[in-house]
């Protein structure tokens, strides 16, 4: 049976705002483009005819404005899966529950949640300034795992097939996988993207194989994952929120795209210096691709 929310479970602030995000139902377009780096909100915002919504607490800063006619939000989630933990079920409280009688909705709203990234190519082959398109998303984060069912969104043979080939440890938390919405993907498709499996790290140094004095539990890893392959499909690189948006995104019935701007290549230890100025055409690009369909 629906019953209202408890207020400890359901935090919401004083002036009627969802607690850490500080926003509004009416602060949000029905397209949020999500991002890590709390700078990258202006970037995307300068984009915009106009932006008639900032708000701001914490990392989470949000801002919601038109381009080329089109509602848009932009909201960066900070580093992480538990801040798109807090993210997503913010976003979803907004529109899928009433905060005035803290009940959830009988009629529930869909939202467009597009990640723009940045990211380490785990294939020899992914040049530095590609746009990288993740058709699943593989969690090492374990976030999923605490959620019930969470089995119905995920590619149980890929993850069976993954824990085989690398031999997963016992010490570490099971990793999931997830496809993200195959309409944005298709939307945001074209020559210029790469397609592939995008592994979120809990973590840049260690839980990315990254070795600077802390030597890694399996030093392997890494080459296990490059050489891993299933049914055509390879794991192409790290980030850090994809898994957890696409695992939430499709639990909630909301769609999720992430596509990242590969800044590094860990297979020819390439970094690609200052990436601002291709972030900024990766920017255009799904601006133009959101809006010309
Ligand atoms: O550039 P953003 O969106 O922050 O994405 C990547 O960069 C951060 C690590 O440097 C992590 O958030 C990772 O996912
Ligand atoms: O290697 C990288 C680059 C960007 N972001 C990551 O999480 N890893």
């Amino acid at each position: 049976m629906n019953k209202a929310i408890e207020p400890s479970e359901l935090i919401i602030n004083e002036n009627g705002s969802i607690f850490h995000l500080n926003l509004l139902p009416e602060d949000i377009a029905d397209t949020i483009l999500l991002v890590g780096d709390p700078g990258r909100v202006d970037l995307i915002a300068s984009f915009f005819d106009k932006v008639e919504v900032e708000k701001r607490n914490r990392e989470f800063i949000t801002k919601t404005g038109t381009y080329q006619g089109k509602r848009i939000s932009v909201l960066a989630t900070g580093i992480g899966t538990d801040n798109i933990d807090i993210v997503i079920n913010e976003l979803d409280a907004l529109v899928n529950i009433d905060l005035n009688t803290r009940m959830v909705k009988e009629e529930k709203r869909s939202l467009n949640f597009i990640r723009i990234g940045t990211s380490g190519a785990l294939q020899a082959d992914l040049p530095v300034h590609s746009y990288l398109l993740s058709e699943k998303g593989m969690g090492f984060d374990g976030l999923l795992n605490f959620y019930a069912n969470r089995e119905e969104v995920s590619d149980n043979a890929l993850e069976a097939a993954f824990m085989q080939h690398t031999q997963w440890s016992p010490k570490l938390t099971a990793p999931y996988v997830v496809p993200g919405s195959a309409d944005l993907i298709e939307k945001l498709k074209s020559e210029h993207t790469t397609a592939g499996v995008t592994i979120s790290a809990p973590g840049f140094y260690g839980p990315q194989g990254r070795m600077l004095r802390l030597k890694t539990q399996d030093t392997g890893l890494n080459e296990k994952i490059t050489s891993f392959a299933f049914e055509g499909q390879k794991i192409t690189n790290y980030e850090m929120e994809c898994s957890a948006l696409y695992g939430l995104s499709a639990m909630l019935g909301h769609h999720a795209a992430t596509i990242c701007l590969i800044i590094a290549n860990r297979l020819r230890g390439e970094f690609g210096g200052d990436y601002k100025p291709h972030m900024k055409q990766l920017v255009q690009y799904v601006l133009d691709k959101v809006t010309n369909n």
